[in-house]
């Protein structure tokens, strides 16, 4: 099975809530809830991927320094394998705005639970409780 690289990013603002963004209508996993980021290309880092799939999502701008290693997650779908480094970041420059006509949720930790999530992001929550 192929293993797909997806970066993705906790963005986390002052009062410790965390992005998150629903998968539009037409596309798999759709209505779920995840961690911006995306597939990352070939010639790219993560870091790389991720820096512009924040500009092209949400607007933002955000740097390398600011991106600090949290947890990935590792797991087999029926059709690939999915290893995504999840990083945090609480500086970026701009407003974070829908860019993609997604919707966006900023959630507390304790209600991380009631967001609906793909199968590979259930793991996730409890390192990323500890962390916010
Ligand atoms: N960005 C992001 N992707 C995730 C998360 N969890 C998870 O399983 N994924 C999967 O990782 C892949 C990310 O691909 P992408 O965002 O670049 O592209 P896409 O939605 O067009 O993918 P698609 O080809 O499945 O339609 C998708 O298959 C997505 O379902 C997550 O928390 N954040």
């Amino acid at each position: 099975m192929k293993t797909v690289l997806v970066a993705a990013v906790a963005l986390i603002d002052p009062d410790g809530r965390v992005l998150l963004a629903q998968r539009p209508e037409g596309k798999s996993m759709a209505g779920l809830w995840e961690f911006p980021g995306g597939k990352v290309e070939p010639g790219e880092t993560p870091e790389v991927a991720l820096i512009r799939e924040l500009d092209e999502e949400l607007g933002i701008q955000t740097w390398d320094s600011c991106l600090a290693p949290l947890t990935f997650a590792s797991h087999s779908y029926d059709d690939f394998h999915l290893l995504m480094p999840v990083f945090a970041c609480r500086k970026w420059q701009g407003i974070v705005q829908p860019r993609e006509g997604q919707s966006l949720a900023w959630a507390h930790a304790r209600d991380l639970r009631n967001y609906p999530m793909p199968a590979a992001d259930v793991p996730l929550i409890p390192a990323l409780q500890m962390w916010l």
